[in-house]
This record gives C-alpha cells, sequence and structure tokens, in this order.
C-alpha cells in the first residue's frame, strides 16, 4: 500500500509554491494571514517535498481546475464539523453550510458562512463538498439520499467525506459521485475536538489524487499534518485499525485506574507515573485527570468510539484477522452504552467496569 505523509511545508515552500495560489483561490484571506504550524515530523527525518501541482495528465483534472471557483461546502456540524467549517471561514474560504438541526448552522452564518436547505443544494452552489457525519448510516443518508449531496455533483466538482466509516461504505459513496462525474475523496481525521479546533487533525485521505492535491491547501487549514493512502477504502481502513487501538487503550487505563484504586493506591499518582514512562500519551494525560473524579466532558461521544470498535472488528474478520482484545474492549464499551453513557465521552468506557465490579459484589 502507498502512503506517503506530507506534513506543513515552510513559510518559503508555501509561498514560492503553486499551492499558495491556489490557497489564496480558495481562501483569499490565507496569503496575509497564513502563519505556519510547527512540522508534526521529527526535524532529523528528511521531509517529502510538497507538491501542490493540482492537475496530473489526465485531462479530466485539467478541466476541473478551470471549473474550480473555491466554494466550499460543510455538511454535518456536530462536535467536529463546526469547528472545522469555522476554521475555514475564518481563513477567509466562502463556505456554505448544511446540518440536519439547522440552530447548528447559525453561529457559522453569524461568522459568514451561507446556508443550503439541502445537501443537494449545497453541493450544486459548491465546488468542494466536505461532510463530517456520525456513522455509515448517515453518510450514506446524507451523500445519496433523498435531496443528498450526489444529485448536486457533477463533473468538475469534488466530495470530500472526513466521517469515520468503514470501507464498503466509503466505497459506496465513490461509486455513487462517480456515477455524477465527479470527485470523490475519503479524509477520517484522527485527533479529537481540541485538535479540530486547533486545526491540528491528522488527515488520512484516499481517491482520486487531483482531489487531494486540490484540496490540500484546505486540509492544511484544518490539520497538522496528511497522508494519502492511494485507493478508496485505505483511509477508512487506516482510521478504523488506529480507532480499534485507542479503544483498548482506554478501556485497559479504565481497569489499571480501577485496580490502583482498590488496591488503596492513588490513581490520580497513577496517572502520573504512567505519563513519565514508556506508556506515556497524550490521551492518558488529558483525560486521566478527569476519569480519576468521574468527569467526562465529551470530546469524542462513546458512541463513536463504539461505533469505530465495531466497525475495526467487521474489518478484522474480513481477512480473518484475529483481535480479541478490540472484541473485549468492545463489549465494555456496548456494556457502557446500556447504562446511558453514549454521549458522554469515550473515557466515560470507566463506569461501566464500576458497574460491573459493584454487579459481582
Ligand atoms: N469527536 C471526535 O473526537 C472525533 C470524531 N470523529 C468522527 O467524526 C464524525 C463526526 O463526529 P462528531 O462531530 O464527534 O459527532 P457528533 O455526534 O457531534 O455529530 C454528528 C453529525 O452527524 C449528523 N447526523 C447524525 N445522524 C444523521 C442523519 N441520520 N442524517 C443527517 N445528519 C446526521 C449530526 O446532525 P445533528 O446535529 O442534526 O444531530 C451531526 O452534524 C464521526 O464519524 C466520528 O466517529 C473523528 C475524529 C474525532
Ligand atoms: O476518532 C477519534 C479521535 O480522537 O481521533
Amino acid at each position: 500500500m502507498p502512503s506517503t505523509l506530507l506534513a506543513k511545508p515552510n513559510i518559503n515552500n508555501l509561498l514560492s509554491s503553486t499551492a499558495m495560489a491556489l490557497c489564496s483561490a480558495f481562501c483569499p484571506r490565507i496569503s496575509a494571514n497564513f502563519r505556519p504550524k510547527p512540522f508534526s515530523s521529527s526535524p532529523s527525518k528528511p521531509l517529502l517535498s510538497l507538491s501542490f501541482k493540482v492537475f496530473s495528465s489526465q485531462a479530466t483534472d485539467a478541466s476541473s481546475q478551470d471549473k474550480f471557483s473555491g466554494r466550499v461546502g460543510f455538511l454535518g456540524l456536530g462536535i467536529m464539523g463546526s469547528p472545522m467549517a469555522q476554521n475555514l471561514i475564518k481563513a477567509g474560504c466562502d463556505v456554505i453550510v448544511w446540518n440536519r438541526t439547522k440552530s447548528k448552522c447559525d453561529p457559522l452564518i453569524s461568522l459568514g458562512a451561507k446556508y443550503r436547505s439541502s445537501p443537494e443544494e449545497v453541493a450544486a452552489n459548491c465546488d468542494v463538498t466536505f461532510a463530517m457525519l456520525a456513522d455509515p448510516e448517515s453518510a450514506i443518508d446524507v451523500a445519496c439520499g433523498k435531496n443528498g449531496a450526489v444529485r448536486g455533483m457533477g463533473p468538475g466538482k469534488g466530495y470530500v467525506d472526513i466521517s469515520t466509516v468503514d470501507v464498503a461504505t466509503s466505497k459506496l459513496i465513490n461509486e455513487h459521485i462517480k456515477a455524477r462525474g465527479a470527485l470523490f475523496l475519503e479524509a477520517p481525521v484522527s485527533g479529537s475536538k481540541k485538535p479540530a479546533e486547533d486545526g491540528q487533525l491528522i488527515f488520512l485521505t484516499a481517491g482520486d489524487r487531483s482531489l487531494y492535491e486540490l484540496v490540500s491547501p484546505l486540509l492544511d487549514i484544518l490539520g497538522k499534518s496528511r497522508f494519502y493512502l492511494g485507493e478508496v477504502g485505505n483511509g477508512a481502513a487506516m482510521k478504523l485499525v488506529v480507532n480499534m487501538i485507542m479503544g483498548s487503550m482506554m478501556a485497559s487505563f479504565s481497569e489499571g485506574i480501577l485496580l490502583s484504586k482498590k488496591v488503596g493506591l492513588d490513581p490520580s499518582v497513577l496517572v502520573e507515573v504512567v505519563s513519565q514512562g514508556a506508556i506515556s500519551a497524550p490521551m492518558y494525560s488529558l483525560k486521566g485527570p478527569s476519569m480519576v473524579k468521574s468527569q467526562y466532558p465529551t470530546a469524542f461521544p462513546l458512541k463513536h468510539q463504539q461505533k469505530d470498535l465495531r466497525l475495526a472488528l467487521g474489518l478484522a474478520e474480513s481477512v480473518s484477522q484475529s483481535t480479541p482484545i478490540a472484541a473485549a474492549a468492545n463489549e465494555l464499551y456496548k456494556v457502557a452504552k446500556s447504562y446511558g453513557l453514549s454521549d458522554e465521552d469515550f473515557s466515560a468506557v470507566i463506569e461501566a467496569l464500576k458497574a460491573k465490579s459493584q454487579d459481582t459484589a
């Protein structure tokens, strides 16, 4: 599987490249306000040079250049979609938004976004449309359903699905978009509410390379790095593997916190010890202190983590890969959901273990 890490460029590269021109076409204020973010890669590693070459030798790519005038659509304004759309608007992009619950569009409209009343209308009025939806069902419905984005797509347009979905869903949406003569990129993100607010997401993209190159300046507003992984499905698969690991890590951390407490240790000290050793992780340092206080302010809803584990287990099943740890973790998230914790942060999975030990006490 080909994989390319493209870290953020330095300002000189950017200013001297066609990227800047393209960036400015999408978002006029970028040239004046652009401040490069730190590289995500270690400085000791050579950075692959950024290529913002928008058009490949394919004629279809060249025609898409002529028709791109730079209007950006954004469908799905939840925890992730809202700050991402906001960052595009703040960068000067001409953004049109839609969300199932219309009231979530209002703060963005007051920042300068326009509103259209269906995904179809957004896509019809935009050159590139991003979608950040809850799960496979909503991603398919918003793209392919009645008044879905597909109906507004056509040659010269692009659809970028940044929702976390399974491979089959991504391929299905790709087929529908392609049938309209448009381009498709899957681009799920790693990183949660705060990275979304700070423009520090990691994009795991796959699909039409020319669309990837075209939207790279937009991805660079929203994120700190981006991977291009080849064929449609590879981005979804990578995201599911990452979140499978994350879900298991959080379940294991929860067990450790509760065990430390039960044997008379201070779980806050455990969090500190973990943060200094080989198993330290930003996630533990960020969530550990609130978990010790039984607080779970929602950044990544527990229901989405369970969805990702479920989809990752399906992915593993499709290639007969054994994943017993993820399977056990998934069961725990299901228990947590049954306790009404779906909309809490996924760190609330610890409550399922507490309830379990009370049940057996
Ligand atoms: N939160 C996080 O930390 C991260 C989340 N993700 C992934 O990003 C995606 C979005 O996550 P997040 O923003 O947290 O989720 P939210 O639950 O906050 O938002 C979900 C969005 O999907 C919309 N939606 C849900 N069902 C439907 C439907 N049937 N039809 C139309 N729209 C629908 C919601 O609309 P409405 O407002 O009307 O409910 C909302 O805009 C998920 O796939 C998630 O797994 C990826 C990385 C990090
Ligand atoms: O999908 C969740 C994340 O934090 O990444």
